[in-house]
């Protein structure tokens, strides 16, 4: 039996089940809160990327976007299917070191790299770093130098499209901290001093143009704008690119006002652009690589929680509190965001009323779903949230001094600790005492 539109499913004693496993077993063997991620999913998810591309003849490279979730396990799995990884940190950089992921196919972001950032990427000589300001060039100048290598370099670009989303996690739009400015020449410039450069192999151009993104008119728009740059440039230095990265931001469903495209449909879009283009302009086909993070692991994670206190306020709320919240899943508090979920003991029993799931922290802006339609329930109930798989465990904090929750993958009927759980020791291990 299916979850309605969650792709999950319930077995013979009546639980849900994830990968084939019972999730009330899993609750019982790992603690709540717990992350569990169906990894035949994310293999399934990264696939249809890849198969988009091999589909549409055009040459691409998907590139996992590990701030969604990073973790030794997940970035072995995106090195299995054959990913490539973008990181933005020396953090993630580090974890991808740490899972072996082959360095030539790390990409690295960020609106602010230090200087130990880059001469980390340059050590390691990862696949190509994305300059996002005037900044970056110069410390990249500096560390190539000092270090006498090369690197293959792509600059973001701020293309001005507004994606409809919700405003922290739109990026592409003009008034943005991210990348050059396309419309006031601030890119032109950026191309300018890295194109002929000597150290600098110049790739081509990246744009992100926002996240949970359900059309895909906004990529093509971007595409145009793209390209009105990349004629200018064609014109007058005779430069065409090898690579144009488009980005993430694929949407997924949270909830039933989510409605998500086949994630072969955005490649299929993306390449028609990107051809017409080419066509038009007479130019070589550039590569197409895209980032995709949430549209790779949001639906293949589930967060089960243990049901605790209950309060009623007749006439207006009840609240159902769990072990968990704003410290495993910040995106509630932070975007509003909105997510369904069932109680794993007895998914398909029949609603009798509506509740709010609250947090466990001390803030009244701790809630995890505000209308929440259930059947009986319990305190001691195992309650299931789906499409956590991206953005939760790795925007954890320790708010309230809470241990971060430990992640279980399953795959073939098989379950595996892949982050263990936080213990106190961990919460003070390196707070130092004050004499
Ligand atoms: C540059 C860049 N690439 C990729 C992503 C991944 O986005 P998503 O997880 O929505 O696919 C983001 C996040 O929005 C981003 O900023
Ligand atoms: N963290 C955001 C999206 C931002 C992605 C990174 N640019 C979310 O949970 O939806």
């Amino acid at each position: 039996m299916i979850i309605d539109t969650h792709p999950f499913t319930v077995n013979e004693k009546g639980h849900l089940e994830i990968g084939g496993l019972d999730t009330l077993d899993l609750a019982k063997k790992y603690g709540t809160p717990l992350y569990v991620y169906d990894v035949a999913l994310i293999r399934n998810n990264a696939r249809s990327f890849v198969q988009a591309f091999t589909d549409t003849g055009i040459k691409g490279k998907v590139a996992y976007a590990s701030k969604a979730f990073s973790s030794i396990a997940m970035l072995q799995v995106a090195k299995q299917e054959g990913l490539c990884l973008d990181v933005i940190s020396e953090g993630e950089l580090y974890t991808a070191l740490q899972a072996d992921f082959p360095t030539e196919r790390i990409h690295m972001h960020g609106n602010n790299k230090s200087l130990e950032e880059i001469r980390m990427a340059v050590d390691y000589e990862i696949g190509c770093i994305v300059i996002d300001n005037f900044h970056d060039i110069d410390l990249l100048e500096e560390v190539l130098a000092e270090k006498q290598k090369q690197m293959d370099v792509l600059i973001r670009v701020t293309p001005g499209v507004e994606s409809k989303t919700h405003q922290y996690i739109m990026t592409g739009n003009e008034d943005s901290k991210f990348g050059f400015d396309l419309q006031n020449g601030q890119a032109e410039q950026a191309f300018k001093r890295l194109y002929e450069h000597q150290r600098i192999r110049f790739q081509g151009l990246h744009c992100h143009i926002g996240s949970q993104i359900f059309e895909t008119s906004g990529f093509q728009v971007a595409t145009d704008l793209l390209f009105s740059e990349l004629e200018k440039w064609n014109n007058k230095y005779q430069y065409q690119p090898n690579v144009l990265n488009l980005g993430g931001g694929f949407g997924i469903r949270y909830t039933k006002d989510d409605q998500p495209l086949p994630l072969d449909n955005y490649i299929k879009s993306m390449a028609d652009a990107v051809q017409a283009h080419v066509q038009k302009l007479s130019m070589k086909m550039p590569e197409i690589w895209i980032e995709p993070g949430r549209s790779i692991v949001g639906n293949a994670g589930i967060t089960l929680y243990t049901i605790g206190s209950n309060k009623q306020i007749p006439g207006i709320r009840e609240y159902y509190s769990i072990d968990g919240g704003m410290a495993d899943n910040i995106r509630p508090a932070l975007y509003n965001a909105g997510y369904e979920a069932v109680i794993a003991n007895h998914p398909k029993k029949p609603i009798v009323k509506e509740v709010s799931i609250a947090g466990k922290c001390c803030e009244s802006g701790d809630m995890l779903i505000w209308d929440l339609p259930v059947p009986e329930i319990n305190s001691g109930d195992v309650l299931a949230v789906f499409s956590t798989g991206a953005y939760s465990y790795s925007m954890a904090s320790h708010y309230n001094r809470l241990p971060n929750a430990a992640v279980v993958f399953v795959e073939n009927g098989r379950d595996q600790l892949v982050v263990r759980r936080e213990t106190y020791q961990d919460v003070v291990r390196n707070d130092l005492s004050y004499e």
